[in-house]
């Protein structure tokens, strides 16, 4: 059996890591994390985790000292580095956004105009203002970006938002939207087909585990004279199953049903007169 290790540079701390190492691990993976190793070789799967700054992520990935990566797709798209996207990851959600001090008044982005804009991510601001036409000035800094105006250092910002909770308390009030971001998983773009095969079974692994993320197991008990509406709503994942009750007349029915359209089908489940109706996790789904 080959000895090749497929390497993945992962955030050491920060907003990425925890999500990231939960990802791997519920693939099944066995490795070694926190402390101060910067290095995992898993015991289970053919790979080695390298714990870095997310900045670096993406240069190494460029490079090949790295075969993959987990980022935001902010530092990605700000870097803009030669990597492929191999998928979304779902998690670290947020946006990247202009802010301007609370009491002052916004009409639109001519309100930019000329002015300062502190910033970690000149490129995608400069970018984004020029598409909208409007001429600013990026003074770059690399953290505590929503302390600039109370100093006099810019008249603007634009940076991570998420709960919108640090512009508030930084007396600041988001007014437009720049860039939407999410953790992404990345390649080099020339890896070897041993490596490819590597990450392809990676890759079904985790889209394994998001399919459960999507998904719930909902199991209920139906009348025979309420099975044909009932079962009508159930999707499944080929169809819905269906078992006889021990008491004449009743079935069981069991189903998947995506995250996104829960609420509203069990309240439909109930119309119809499901009853019992129990809603369980899913850890792994393959199809
Ligand atoms: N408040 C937030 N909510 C959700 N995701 C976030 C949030 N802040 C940042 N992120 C995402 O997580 C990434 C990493 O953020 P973090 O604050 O850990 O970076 P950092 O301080 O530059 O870390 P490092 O020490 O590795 O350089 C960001 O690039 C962004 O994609
Ligand atoms: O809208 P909110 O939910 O308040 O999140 C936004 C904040 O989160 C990030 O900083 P983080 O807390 O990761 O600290 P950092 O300065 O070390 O990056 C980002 O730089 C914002 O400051
Ligand atoms: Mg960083």
């Amino acid at each position: 059996m080959s000895n090749t290790n497929i390497r993945i540079a992962v955030q050491k701390s920060g907003r990425l890591s925890d999500d990231s190492l939960k990802l791997f691990k519920e693939c099944g993976i066995k490795f070694e994390s926190g402390g101060s190793k910067l290095r995992s070789i898993s015991s289970n799967f053919p790979i080695e985790f390298l714990f870095l700054r997310d900045d670096d992520i993406p240069g190494y990935v460029e490079d090949g000292v790295a075969d993959l990566g987990v980022i935001g797709l902010n530092v990605l798209e700000e870097n803009r580095k030669d990597v492929e996207i191999v998928k979304e990851l779902g998690f670290s959600k947020c946006r990247l956004s202009l802010a301007i001090p609370r009491n002052e008044v916004y009409t639109d982005l001519s309100y930019f105009e000329g002015k300062n804009i502190a910033t970690s991510y000149p490129n995608l601001t400069n970018t984004f203002l020029t598409s909208q036409g409007v001429t600013a000035h990026t003074h770059e800094i690399s953290g505590s970006v929503e302390i600039a105006p109370s100093i006099g250092l810019a008249e603007g910002i634009c940076d991570i938002v998420s709960t919108g909770g640090t512009l508030l308390s930084n007396g600041l009030k988001e007014v437009a939207e720049v860039f939407k971001s999410q953790a992404v998983l990345i390649s080099n773009k020339s890896l070897t087909a041993e490596k490819r095969s590597i990450l392809d079974k990676l890759t079904f692994r985790i889209d394994s585990v998001q399919r459960g993320q999507n998904a719930k197991y909902v199991v209920l008990n139906a009348e025979e004279k309420n099975l044909d509406k009932i079962m009508a709503l159930l999707p499944g994942m080929k169809s819905p199953s269906r078992v006889p009750l021990a008491e004449k007349g009743w079935y069981s029915l069991h189903s998947v049903i995506s995250e996104n359209d829960f609420w509203e089908i069990i309240e439909s489940l109930r119309e119809a007169g499901a009853q019992g109706i129990l809603v369980l996790p899913i850890e792994k789904m393959i199809l």
